[in-house]
């Protein structure tokens, strides 16, 4: 009785007390709730191998990962989820394609049922799911609020916003010049990087797209020039850079009273500058508006969403090409047919249908996201199953592109006809779910249009320049540092095909 008392008389004390509720919330946060979920999904059937207080499963898939891509691969097979996802490969086979592990204390439903998908990814949910704590944790400092990682309604205004920039008329009356132009710029480089190497001719070609690619965003969405180079060492400047262009942008605007529309030009930073103004002058009052840091928040979001994603599918395709001579062949042959000795046109690149193949059947493979991931923020029935609120859903896109059972027994080979016009379209209503290299759903890849576009212009332009062949230099070891890029680069031997 009197150690009761004392214990009593030692918890009201206010920093006892104080001590005892942060105890309690990170006791909750760390434990008692992912366990709660977790056996929401069990008494559900789903199952998923046993967690460790704190980490969870976090050190048996580090352990998995590094051992699985510890060599590069011993031949040049497309076969890499058990290489990039061996957790998934193992507990799958363990436990069900459903199933459940932690990744430190968030619990992650591994979702791969394509109906389930895509109802999952449909607007149905895209208030009540979104991106999850310890996502914008990972990103707060580096693309802060921008898009990709806003939620609930913020989302939906930030993609009202800047979804227009990127509609497919838009960017055939302005984007299509950049990326010729970038690219013969980039060409000049290739022509004067082989010829350098005396005969052997040789480039690492991953990195002059990724410089590539980045010169075409910039310059599309006019960043300033100094935007282009370096921008990751660059992130504290950089701000710097665009806060002095927003505010010299404003001034203007504020001396002349023209529309601000007028004044900033056009592009994306044009719009948010434009929106931004428009916010001030209303006063709205509204909950939402855009600052110059969310300006700043969402260039950055842009730059980085759709500057490596892209290289990595080009550096990707070279590589496929490099290794299918037959394919490079047909695709350069379509490309001389339909664009002649002119560079792509917006009209052309309806036409390449072979280098549309080639692309998607790339983005099957090889898809630079590799995961999706929503966390729930309600409760939500998905077909039989309840999802609890604080579950993240991790589509694992890779295996899905790679899965025989959606793709037949040749799911791993590099087979462009299967979205031939008139295959069985996997992007069809009824196989909706499985080809998701941009996600699906209103909260697909805003940049879908334009990535696809800029594909076709570099690849239409690179192919009716050179023939390229894989060099004897490359060590075939896909890895997923955030994205999936080849670990080594792709160099490959250029045969220039004009003077
Ligand atoms: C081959 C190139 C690309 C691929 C494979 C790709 C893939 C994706 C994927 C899978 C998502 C969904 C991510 C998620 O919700 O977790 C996404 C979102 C996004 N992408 Fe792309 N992307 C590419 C190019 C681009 C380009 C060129 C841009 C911009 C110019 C861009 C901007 C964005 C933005 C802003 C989002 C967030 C959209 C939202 O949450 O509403 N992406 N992308």
């Amino acid at each position: 009785m009197a150690v009761l008392v004392s214990l009593m008389v030692i918890a009201s004390s206010p920093l006892v007390a104080l001590l005892l509720r942060a105890a309690w919330v990170t006791l909750s946060c760390y434990w008692l709730t992912p366990m709660r979920i977790r056996r929401a999904m069990a008494a559900q059937g789903v199952r998923g191998p046993p967690p460790r207080p704190l980490v969870g499963n976090l050190r048996e898939v580090s352990a998995l990962v590094a051992r699985a891509t510890a060599d590069d691969m011993p031949s040049l097979s497309h076969d890499i989820v058990g290489r990039l996802m061996p957790h998934y490969v193992l507990w799958s086979g363990t436990y069900g394609k459903l199933f459940v592990y932690l990744y430190g204390s968030e619990p992650r439903l591994c979702l791969t049922d394509t109906a389930l998908i895509k109802e999952f990814l449909s607007s149905k949910y895209a208030h009540a799911t979104g991106k999850s704590w310890f996502q914008r944790q990972g990103t707060k400092h580096f693309i802060g609020g921008g898009l990709l990682m806003a939620n609930g309604a913020r989302w939906s205004h930030q993609r009202h916003v800047v979804a227009p920039a990127f509609m497919a008329d838009k960017l055939k009356a302005r984007a299509v010049g950049h990326m010729v132009e970038c690219t013969k710029q980039t060409i000049r480089e290739l022509r004067d990087a082989s010829a350098a190497r005396g005969g052997r001719r040789e480039v690492e070609i991953g990195a002059h797209m990724t410089r590539l690619t980045g010169d075409i965003i910039s310059r599309t969405e006019y960043f300033p020039s100094k935007y282009r180079r370096e921008i990751r060492r660059l992130n504290g400047e950089l701000e710097a850079v665009l806060m002095e262009s927003i505010r010299r942008s404003r001034e203007i605007a504020d001396e002349g009273r023209t529309a601000a529309a007028a004044t900033y030009g056009r592009g994306l930073l044009a719009m948010l500058l434009s929106e931004m103004e428009k916010k001030k002058v209303e006063e709205s009052g509204g909950e939402f508006s855009y600052d110059a840091q969310l300006v700043i928040d969402e260039c950055k979001t842009f730059f980085f969403a759709g500057h490596e994603t892209s290289a990595l599918l080009l550096t990707w395709a070279i590589m496929l090409l490099a290794t299918n001579p037959a394919w490079q062949e047909k695709a350069r042959a379509e490309v001389a047919q339909v664009c002649g000795d002119e560079p792509p046109s917006a009209d052309h690149l309806s036409k390449l249908t072979v280098l549309q193949m080639i692309i998607q059947e790339t983005l099957r493979l090889y898809p630079p996201a590799t995961l999706l991931p929503r966390m729930a923020f309600e409760d939500i029935q998905l077909g039989d199953l309840r999802l609890p609120r604080g579950l993240s859903v991790w589509i694992p896109v890779l295996a899905i592109h790679h899965d025989e059972s959606i793709w037949g027994p040749d799911a791993h080979e590099f087979r462009p006809e299967r979205f031939a016009p008139g295959a069985r379209r996997p992007s069809s209503a009824a196989g909706a779910g499985r080809f998701l290299p941009f996600a699906a759903g209103p909260r697909n890849c805003v940049g879908q249009a334009y990535a696809l576009v800029e594909a076709k212009v570099v690849l239409a332009m690179l192919l009716s320049s050179f023939r390229f062949a894989i060099s004897d230099n490359y060590r075939h070891a896909p890895e997923n540092v955030l994205t999936l890029r080849p670990k080594h680069g792709v160099p490959v031997h250029l045969r220039p095909l004009r003077p």
